[in-house]
């Protein structure tokens, strides 16, 4: 019988939980207690770049893991990175253990928002809320997100970040093997 395996996520919203619980089920972690727990990010509620989007999914990482004292901590956060190309959606996340090494971090995928999307936030405005009143759909940030919107479905936020937890479980792995 092996140990179970407590992971904290740096968060209460539905589509990175399932992220996490979905890519540990799908690597047969069958073990793992997933518990979401509410921490701050300590960074803006929208990050600008990627370095303020890495230190937000780190602190959320910590301060998880921390709170319930679990194994692991996982922080995903997700930012916009203003570029030559024009505003384009970044997404990370971070893993802590018990070691004394730095968090691993793993970035998702990428793509740039449309203009009038782009101006909005520029001029301060949060992404979720944004997505929300020009998807006309309540709590978008939960479901599909901004990413299932202009993919047009093909890849939604939990998929997304599932990619992502699957890059850092799969880091933790080999640094533990
Ligand atoms: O409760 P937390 O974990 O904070 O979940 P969140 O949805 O607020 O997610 P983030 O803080 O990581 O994201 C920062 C902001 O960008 C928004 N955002 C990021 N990616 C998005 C996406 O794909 N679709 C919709 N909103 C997104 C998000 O709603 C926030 O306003
Ligand atoms: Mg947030």
């Amino acid at each position: 019988m092996v140990d179970q395996l407590m992971i904290a996520v740096g968060t209460l919203n539905k589509a990175k939980l399932r992220a996490v619980e979905q890519a540990l089920t799908q690597l047969s972690y069958s073990h793992v207690n997933v518990i979401g727990v509410s921490v701050p990010s300590d960074v803006s509620e929208q990050p600008i770049g990627d370095n303020e989007t890495i230190t937000g999914a780190i602190n959320r990482s910590m301060a998880a893991k921390k709170e319930i004292g679990a194994s692991i901590g996982i922080g995903l956060e997700g930012g916009v990175v203003e570029t030559p190309h024009g505003l384009i959606v970044c997404n990370w996340g971070a893993l802590t253990d018990d070691t004394n090494d730095q968090p691993l971090i793993a970035g998702g995928a990428r793509f740039r928002l449309p203009d009038e999307i782009a101006e909005r936030i520029r001029a301060g405005q949060e992404l979720g809320p944004v997505m929300e009143s020009f998807s006309q759909k309540t709590d978008n940030h939960m479901h599909e997100g901004a990413v299932g919107f202009f993919t047009n479905g093909r890849i939604n936020r939990a998929s997304m970040f599932g990619h992502i937890v699957e890059l850092l479980i799969g880091q933790w792995e080999y640094r533990n093997k």
